[in-house]
């Protein structure tokens, strides 16, 4: 069976300038993978380039064995059914109900009939605990019910793959906690695979299966929690104990900075 997803030599940028340079990550049947990186270390444009929404400057995205760019429209669009996004921008409509919002990609994909998308959407929203509040706008969801409703729209059709993009962000810890569950409940119960972007250490450390840390557009890890935490690199190291990059000077130069010799 072809993995889930495959990135093979990939470079990707912006107007002919790259900020990913040769990554080559896979991700494996229902794991959590966690991407890191410190901030514009390219978290993002890697992101894009893995869900459709951005062609690589060079190399291949490979979903369940077929290469996702270098098809016809018709053929990405059928592939990119198979995997569903929760972001934290482009989330819900605001003026559709929560029910409708899951709605929404079953009533444009599917011909089900009106009873059983309701039916769906019931089920959806009961998975992340959310059951009853089909009426509601997102307006008077709390930020955790709506990352909670991003996840009911993103599961909607059934996807192999979910990818999230800082579903902690703006969360207070038990908010967060429980979203982590919710993350490992979409690999346990429903046999998801996922990745999911995040700052939040401690969430990747409770979810993850494997982390990939991206530097300056570049993999520079990819391995279990018990190995990042044991890892030598000082890259990872400081990442892992959030320490800023332009901070960590040595001993000796720290002396010479006193003397004003550096
Ligand atoms: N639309 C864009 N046009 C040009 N350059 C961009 C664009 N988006 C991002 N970049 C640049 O690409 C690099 C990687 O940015 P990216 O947003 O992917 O990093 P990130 O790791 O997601 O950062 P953060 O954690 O702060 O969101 C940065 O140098 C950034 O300035």
């Amino acid at each position: 069976m072809p993995l889930p997803l495959t990135v093979t030599n990939l470079y990707g940028g912006y107007a002919g300038q790259a900020v990913i340079h040769d990554c080559n990550m896979h991700i494996d049947k229902h794991e959590i993978v966690v991407i890191m990186g410190g901030s514009g270390s390219g978290k993002s444009t890697f992101l894009r380039h893995l869900i459709g929404l951005k062609t690589p400057m060079q190399g291949a995205v490979k979903l369940f064995g077929q290469p996702l760019y270098d098809v016809g429209e018709y053929d990405r669009l059928h592939l990119l059914k198979d995997i569903g996004v929760a972001f934290q921008t482009g989330a819900l409509l605001s003026s559709l109900s929560v029910g409708d919002n899951v709605a929404l990609p079953l009533i444009e994909n599917t011909n089900l009939t009106s009873d059983m998308i309701e039916i769906i959407v019931r089920m959806k929203l009961d998975f992340v605990g959310l059951l009853g509040k089909e009426a509601l706008l997102p307006s008077a969801l709390s930020g955790g019910m709506l990352k909670r409703a991003a996840v009911a729209r993103a599961i909607a059709l059934d996807p192999r793959i979910v990818f999230m993009d800082e579903p902690s962000a703006g969360l207070d810890p038990v908010i967060s906690a429980s979203l982590d569950d919710l993350i490992i409940k979409l690999r346990d119960n429903l046999a998801m695979s996922v990745v999911v972007v995040t700052h939040e250490l401690e969430s990747a450390f409770k979810i993850a299966d494997r982390i990939v840390v991206l530097d300056r557009g570049y993999i520079i890890f990819s391995g279990s929690v018990d190995d990042i935490k044991s890892s030598a690199n000082q890259r990872i190291q400081n990442l892992i104990n959030r320490v800023a990059d332009d901070e960590v000077i040595s001993q000796e130069t720290h002396l010479k900075r006193l003397l004003g010799e550096a």
